[in-house]
């Protein structure tokens, strides 16, 4: 049977061809010497280093499938393999080792090959590849950009043809998308950098775009979401700066990072697209190296008298006032603060604050989401590790987020989900004061304030033997527990805060207050900020928030999750409820447009508004809890 070729396989057969190879050329089997190896993998080092993290955590996925996950250099040479052990060894048959070179020129066309020449992701099925000896081959590659876009290697993953997977080409990309992005975080020191998208959710994962500037705003680079987003080029970036680009001074984003909780900003680019910022300030003064690590922070860096960010998360609920009172006494004495919470409670915030009021504000604060990383990845990233550590090459070593957090904050989000094993090592770096990262054997000192937070009964996690006892006891110097949104009495406050961050002041209608008192607020502040966002932008040049500017979700959700209890004395409850959920099903299948919702009901507008304020009158915010 014949078939056609797709386009870029034909083409690469032509340069395979050219080159004078043939297919039924054997393998080479003259790889690089050790010691030329070592001295390649050397020479890329940085690639090495970010890509080897993430090859652990692809391979994790395909694990068993008799593949391996290959990395190589800008000319195509393999730096590093991971495989199963039986693919490996038939691998090795036809010279898919480290230190051997997987060119076109070399090997005809094959993924990492073409993927080069071609500059694009590539996949070479079968007998697509040029020499019959890797016929029994399927490989997709995917080329690595460092931040001025040119390619610095490829990420590949290849296996026995019988396994290809639909898949794994998206699975190679994403990996070489977090490498790229790795890299670029690493590759600025003392720079601005923006993690933008249109949507807040994107913000933190792949699709984000990353800008880096110089701390006056000058255009450094962005990676390829980023240019994208920014539709423009580097070179055309070049003539750019952070406030051509982003249309606000910079002196304005370095205010609103000095401000008490820096939430996400709401710029509008240069070409008219809305997108939302998270900023991050590596400037020297700031950030700590680890070079200067065993210097402490100076014993004369004053006492903030005024506890200004903490109080700015003082919005009236008691019992926030409460907490915010205790961490007063404590700051900077060396306890360590425990903050429980359900998720979106504010515990990182109240974490930043608590770092930010300390007298180690000049130091750095370091966060760890235990629960975010793999289980395999922590104990690197919380303890670092030492040159050499790993097998196979000559890594670099890097220091962990404990030593990092030298002379300020250590933040450990989740720490409920810390592996029991890491809780061991935890334990013995608090109560010795000492780090010694992976495969080292010096300990180093290192000085930090502890602050962990999680979303579990820690108790309950002790008792099912998934927590240890004496880490609790360590950890818990001050335990502060952050109410949820459906218990606070300082809701409108709270809306007015968060709308006074936003670009344009703007009300919130009466009738939508009275449903944000009514609503159970699963997802908490985080639930409620990311409504405002969308409601603003709703909103557009209104001055008010309206019924009609709430998404459907939202309407939907109140519609059918059970409204929080009134006091037991109030009469007609039951009729009341069904009052109100007939009105909420109109609103919603009107999209929230109450005049619209009145006329299919049949009454006024004005009886709507009396009704949605009467429940929740009856109602107030914080008296009872939801189950
Ligand atoms: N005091 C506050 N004022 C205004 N917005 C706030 C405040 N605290 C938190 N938020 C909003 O809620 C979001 C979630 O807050 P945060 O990340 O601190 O919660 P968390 O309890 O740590 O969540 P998780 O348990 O999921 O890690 C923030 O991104 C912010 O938008």
């Amino acid at each position: 049977m014949t078939y056609q070729l797709p386009a870029t396989i034909a083409s690469a057969h032509r340069r395979s061809q050219s080159f004078g190879l043939r297919a039924n050329l054997r393998p080479d089997f003259d790889p690089l010497s050790l010691s030329a190896l070592s001295a390649l993998v050397e020479q890329n080092r940085m690639l090495y280093s970010h890509a080897v993290p993430a090859m652990e955590t692809l391979y994790q996925q395909i694990a068993n499938t008799h593949n391996s996950v290959l990395l190589t250099d800008a000319r195509g040479v393999i730096l590093h393999s991971l495989g199963d052990a039986d693919f490996l060894e038939k691998a090795n048959r036809v010279a898919l080792t480290p230190g051997v070179n997987w060119s076109e020129e070399s090997k005809g066309t094959n993924a990492i090959g073409t993927a080069l020449a071609e500059q694009a992701p590539t996949t070479v099925h079968a007998d697509q590849h040029y020499l019959t000896a890797n016929h029994f081959l399927t490989c997709s590659a995917a080329p690595i950009v460092d931040h001025h876009g040119a390619v610095i290697g490829v990420l590949d993953v290849s296996g026995d043809r019988r396994s290809f997977h639909k898949h794994t080409m998206a699975l190679v990309r994403m990996s070489a998308l977090m490498i790229e992005n790795h890299l670029f975080a690493a590759t600025f020191e003392n720079a601005i950098t923006l993690h933008f998208h249109t949507r807040p959710e994107f913000i933190g994962t792949l699709m984000e775009g990353i800008a880096s500037f110089t701390p006056d705003g000058r255009f450094l680079a962005a990676n390829r979401n980023g240019l994208f987003q920014l539709g423009l080029s580097t070179p055309a970036l070049q003539a750019h700066s952070f406030s051509s680009l982003f249309g606000m001074p910079v002196s304005k984003l370095y205010d609103h990072e000095r401000s008490a909780a820096p939430g996400l900003l709401d710029l509008c680019m240069h070409n008219g697209v809305r997108v939302y910022v998270r900023a991050e300030l590596r400037l020297k003064h700031g950030a700590r190296r680890l070079d200067d690590a065993p210097t402490l922070p100076s014993p004369t860096v004053p006492k903030q008298p005024e506890r200004a960010n903490l109080q700015a998360l003082n919005t009236g609920d008691a019992r926030l006032a409460q907490a915010i009172a205790k961490v007063d006494r404590v700051l900077g004495q060396g306890v360590p603060i425990l903050i429980t919470g359900e998720t979106g409670t504010g515990k990182e915030w109240l974490a930043q604050a608590i770092h930010r009021d300390s007298p180690r504000a000049r130091g750095p604060f370091v966060a760890l989401n235990c629960a975010a990383i793999p289980e395999a990845l922590i104990e690197s990233e919380l303890f670092g590790y030492e040159e050499g550590a790993f097998t196979g090459a000559r890594r670099k070593g890097a220091p962990g987020r404990i030593m990092q957090a030298h002379g300020g904050t250590l933040f450990l989000d989740e720490i409920g989900d810390m592996p029991l094993a890491l809780q061991a090592r935890l334990l013995r770096v608090l109560e010795e004061r000492k780090v010694v990262p992976l495969g080292g054997a010096k300990p180093l000192a290192v000085d930090v304030e502890l602050v962990c937070a999680t979303n579990h009964d820690l108790r309950r996690r002790i008792a099912d033997g998934l927590f240890r006892e004496d880490l609790y006891y360590r950890l818990n110097g001050l335990v502060l527990k952050l109410p949820p949104l459906r218990e606070r009495s300082d809701l409108d406050a709270l809306v007015g805060k968060m709308l006074d961050g936003a670009h344009r002041q703007r009300r919130v209608a009466d009738a939508v207050l009275h449903l944000f008192r009514r609503h159970a607020w699963p997802g908490n502040l985080r639930q409620l900020a990311t409504l405002l966002r969308t409601a603003s932008l709703m909103a557009g040049d209104e001055d008010e928030i309206g019924l009609h500017h709430l998404p459907d979700d939202f309407l939907d959700d109140l519609d059918a999750s059970p409204l929080k209890p009134r006091p037991a004395a109030a009469p007609d409850t039951k009729l009341d409820d069904l009052e109100l959920s007939a009105i909420l099903r109109t609103l919603n299948a009107h999209g929230g447009n109450v005049s619209a919702a009145a006329r299919a009901l049949g009454v006024s507008r004005n009886t709507i508004y009396r009704k949605l304020s009467r429940t929740s009158q009856q109602s107030p915010a914080g008296r009872t809890p939801h189950p």
